[in-house]
């Protein structure tokens, strides 16, 4: 079938780019389904690990499938020690996400059977890669910020080590549930530009690394995952309710875009997974007694409605979550990155299983020929 060279929308808006049987945003049902499951629901019963496996396996895991991912990941922690000297050769002002997007790239000179795209072989890589990236994540930031390389420890869960990697220490347990419930609601989301720019690479039969670098650097951009540090920036730089309602209708008055509101699926909308992150602010602000961010968080959310009729993505509640778990700010969006790996590599292992080069047309609008 052949559309019309006439049919065009800016940013590909509604486009059917492919199909899939990962995941879909129903908008009209107000579900994000993943593999016939609801994102939602399961963020209120499983964890990020169960999500894994779902998006890897097609069906949530059983006990021993869980343990046995549990194992395949810590399997995977060990990172070749060069990564960690590629990283001190970057100069000392690279954000981390960059730092990350080399560490990742230069893993495919690790990769001894790169040239196979055979299912379970791709699987593996993304089981691997998903081992490795916490490690290289964190370490992009500690390494470019001066610091000694920090390991992983084995005896914690997965989402606990990269928890106690990135704050230096062992959290407690509902730390590591607020901070694993982060990486669930990141972990997959349709086709948003980065997971575009993941197929489109893979589509030319280039490697998952490949694949993974280019949606690094697509994610980084702040109108997607850069949003959640810019949105931290932004509170930060008020001190009172009053000052972070000034600083937005400043913002709007400028007709500057306010990082953390608006999306292109759920433009009419909240985010529901910005839902689930704000009682996880809700829950951080009853432990510690202070309520400002949460204050600051649900005015902003009132201007912006009034003021534009916009409703607050993941990013607006993703980044005070973050703040609030100790976790540095330059580290948000690679972590947003390192929990997106997950549906990144099952996306790319999709478009290898049943490719096609995408190759789109233009509409030429340059002179006359
Ligand atoms: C996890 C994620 O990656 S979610 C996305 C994170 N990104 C952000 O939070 C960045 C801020 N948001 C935005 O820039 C946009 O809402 C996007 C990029 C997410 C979606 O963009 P699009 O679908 O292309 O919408 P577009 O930019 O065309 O906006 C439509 C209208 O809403 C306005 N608008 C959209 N988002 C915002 C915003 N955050 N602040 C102010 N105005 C906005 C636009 O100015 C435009 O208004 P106009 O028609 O008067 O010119
Ligand atoms: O879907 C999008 O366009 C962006 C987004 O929310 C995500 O990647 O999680």
């Amino acid at each position: 079938m052949f559309m019309s060279l006439k049919e065009y929308g800016p940013g590909l808006e509604g486009v059917i780019a492919a199909e899939t049987e990962l995941s879909f945003l129903d908008t009209e049902k107000e579900k994000i389904v993943i593999r016939g499951y609801d994102l939602i629901e399961l963020s209120k019963t499983n964890d990020y690990l169960d999500i894994v496996h779902l998006l890897l396996e097609g069906e949530l895991p059983k006990e021993k499938e869980k343990e046995k991912t549990v194992e395949k990941l810590k399997e995977n922690y060990d990172l070749p020690m060069e990564i960690f000297s590629i990283m001190k050769l970057l100069p000392k002002n690279t954000h981390p996400m960059d730092g990350l997007r080399t560490g990742l790239s230069a893993l495919a000179g690790y990769d001894t059977d790169i040239e196979n795209r055979h299912l379970d072989i791709n699987k593996e890589r993304g089981y691997r890669l998903l081992g490795q990236l916490p490690t290289v994540t964190v370490n992009a930031h500690r390494i470019l910020n001066g610091k000694e390389a920090i390991l992983p420890n084995p005896l914690l869960t997965y989402s606990a080590n990269f928890l106690y990697m990135i704050t230096g220490e062992v959290p407690e347990d509902w730390q590591t549930e607020i901070f694993d419930r982060s990486l669930l609601l990141y972990s997959e989301h349709e086709m948003p530009n980065s997971t575009f720019a993941a197929r489109v690479i893979a589509s030319t039969n280039s490697d998952m690394y490949g694949a993974l670098t280019g949606a690094v650097a697509s994610l980084k951009g702040h109108l997607h995952g850069g949003a959640n540090e810019a949105v931290m920036y932004m509170l930060n730089d008020a001190s009172t309710v009053a000052d972070f309602e000034e600083q937005l209708y400043q913002k709007l008055v400028k007709k500057e875009k306010v990082m953390g509101f608006g999306h292109r699926v759920y433009m009419k909308k909240m985010d529901p997974r910005a839902l689930i992150m704000k009682e996880s602010l809700k829950q951080l602000s009853e432990k510690d007694g202070d309520f400002l961010l949460l204050e600051m968080c649900e005015a902003g959310e009132k201007v912006m409605r009034e003021e534009k009729g916009l409703y607050p993505n993941l990013d607006y509640y993703a980044a005070p979550v973050y703040w609030k778990l100790g976790i540095p700010i330059e580290l948000y969006t690679p972590i947003f990155f390192s929990a997106r790996t997950v549906g990144l590599a099952a996306h790319v292992v999709e478009q290898h299983s049943n490719n096609r080069l995408f190759r789109p047309r233009v509409r030429y609008i340059g002179k006359d020929y």
